[in-house]
């Protein structure tokens, strides 16, 4: 008998862990049993119910998880004002439609031009006739079984409706069980569709850099739909694709295979889940290589890189032509600020346990940044910034140090792939969040403690104020969060982020409360400043 290549080994060995994993909840044989009934009515003939990427639930609406369907109330259903023109196609609600324009679509009953209204096509399932097949390195995929003009709606991607919380827990587990291709795409700020055991063939629609298709949202019966719609004409027999950026959800970084010129190099590089949660595929996988990948495209996309850069590079005067770099002034001010505040974050992120050195360091550097600005010096002492990005680095190679280690670990099987992505990539994930959170407060609020700089501070009147006014900004800190808490299951419910989907009251209540917090912010650094001994009212009355 032939002895199996190591490549074969892995892949049987794979296959088994995933037939395990369905068999372990019961869903095998049910799963095969649709999937044969789905083989029928497919557009394939070379789908075999043996493939474990099939094994999923044919569905062709969305199911809702941890929500019902949003009832929908006379007064809010969008009604356009089309009417049929014998000869005139378009005035069914083509695209001079009110909804159509607006990405609505219409509501059976309340649209004018009736059972002739063009405008329904998720409702009415106007997919195009696709065909799987299955691609040399990017699993199954789906083809276009006819031409198809620019801008015509190709299928809708159906799945399960889930929340925030459930996408991460669900991609967790897909990782755990072993499954390579994920199928969670955004819906909405709060909600994703996850198409991984239920779903309709557009979860078989593979990622290209140049692609021939796009997704489009639109509100159809008050819920948000996802459709894939072609960005250009497309001719029978090529396969569709999207760019899964920003809509995917997908945990690990997986090599790109689209073959584009203009490839990126990795699946939904930009999307949330990338930035947010990322992991690297094990070295020996067959179908996805790993590669030390940074966080970002670029470096220039990078936020602190050209901060450091100038940090770095701060030496050298700046060349500008015919003149002479200036010491001091608004501009070299608000740079060093940028990169101070570049620094802070940078600090904030990386350390972890050694909060009070970092701290004290900054505290200190603030208050010297603060009084050199007022007076017109040169706004950061060299030395002592020398000294912090020294701090820094430091633990970055520590950092990364720890990273070193757990490669090894991971190699020994010591660690599972769930806890080498939280070691491993502990460091980037925190940095991503910082930036990728936008309800975040942690780079908005204040990193001076008022503790921290009372030393400095000139006398009792100014360190009572300035505590009286870090109680302040707590006290409306907290009295915000306590109303996001309050307000998120009425958001969730919504389907979306923001005040805007709240009831007026609500609304109202949030917008005062955030601004009591940011006067409360702004007052506290304020006062911070005032306190400094060359701007405290305490000298300015001597
Ligand atoms: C939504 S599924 C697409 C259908 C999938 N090919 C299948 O067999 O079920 C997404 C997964 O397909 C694979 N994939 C899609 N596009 C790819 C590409 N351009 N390069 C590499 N893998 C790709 C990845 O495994 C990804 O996680």
């Amino acid at each position: 008998m032939k002895r199996k290549s190591a490549r074969e080994v892995r892949s049987i060995r794979r296959h088994a862990t995933r037939t395990r994993s369905w068999t372990k909840k019961g869903l095998r044989s049910k799963r095969v049993a649709k999937i044969k009934g789905n083989i029928v009515s497919s557009p394939s003939e070379q789908v075999s119910a043996s493939d474990s990427q099939l094994l999923y639930t044919h569905i062709e609406c969305n199911e809702f998880i941890h929500r019902g369907h949003k009832q929908l109330v006379d007064d809010d259903i969008p009604v356009c004002s089309c009417k049929l023109v014998k000869g005139d196609s378009e005035s069914a609600c083509g695209d001079r439609c009110l909804n159509f324009l607006t990405s609505n679509e219409c509501t059976p009953g309340f649209c004018p031009c009736g059972e002739t209204c063009k405008n329904q096509r998720f409702q009415q399932r106007r997919y195009i006739n696709s065909k799987l097949v299955k691609t040399e390195e990017r699993g199954w995929g789906l083809l276009a079984a006819q031409d198809v003009k620019m801008g015509e709606f190709v299928i809708e991607y159906c799945g399960e409706v889930i929340s925030c919380e459930e996408a991460r827990t669900r991609s967790q587990t897909y990782e755990v069980e072993g499954l390579q291709d994920a199928y969670i795409i955004s819906l909405s700020g709060s909600e994703f569709i996850d198409a991984t055991r239920k779903g309709s063939l557009g979860r078989f629609i593979n990622h290209s850099c140049d692609p021939n298709c796009e997704t489009r949202k639109w509100t159809v019966l008050g819920e948000v739909r996802v459709g894939i719609f072609a960005k250009k004409d497309i001719k029978a027999g090529t396969e569709l694709t999207y760019n899964y950026n920003f809509e995917w959800y997908g945990g690990a970084k997986v090599r790109c295979r689209c073959g584009a010129t203009s490839c990126v190099g990795f699946l939904g590089a930009k999307s949330r889940g990338f930035q947010e949660d990322t992991y690297v595929w094990d070295d020996n996988d067959d179908r996805f290589s790993v590669e030390n990948v940074p966080l970002y495209d670029s470096e220039d996309d990078e936020p602190l890189s050209s901060f450091f850069k100038k940090a770095q590079g701060r030496g050298e005067p700046k060349k500008t032509a015919g003149s002479t770099p200036p010491q001091s002034g608004v501009e070299d001010n608000a740079e060093s600020l940028l990169l101070m505040h570049a620094i802070k974050l940078e600090v904030t992120t990386v350390d972890v346990k050694d909060n009070e050195t970092s701290d004290n360091a900054m505290a200190e550097l603030i208050v010297q940044q603060e009084v050199a600005i007022r007076h017109g010096d040169k706004p950061i002492k060299e030395d002592r910034l020398d000294g912090i990005i020294d701090l820094v680095d430091e633990k970055i190679s520590k950092g990364e140090r720890t990273e070193e280690r757990d490669a090894k670990r991971k190699k020994q099987g010591a660690l599972s792939l769930k806890r080498v992505r939280a070691e491993k990539l502990g460091l980037l994930h925190k940095r991503a969040r910082l930036y990728t959170n936008q309800y975040s407060n942690t780079v908005l609020s204040s990193h001076v403690k008022a503790h921290s700089i009372s030393k400095y501070v000139s006398s009792e009147r100014s360190l009572e104020a300035l505590l009286a006014a870090e109680e302040a900004e707590t006290a409306a800190s907290l009295e915000l969060s306590r109303l996001h808490d309050k307000l998120r299951p009425t958001m969730e419910d919504l389907g979306k982020d923001g005040p805007d989907s709240l009831p007026v009251t609500a609304a109202e209540e949030w917008i005062a409360l955030t601004c009591k917090q940011m006067a409360a912010v702004f007052n506290f650094n304020f006062t911070a400043i005032r306190s400094l001994p060359c701007f405290s009212p305490d000298t300015q009355q001597t």
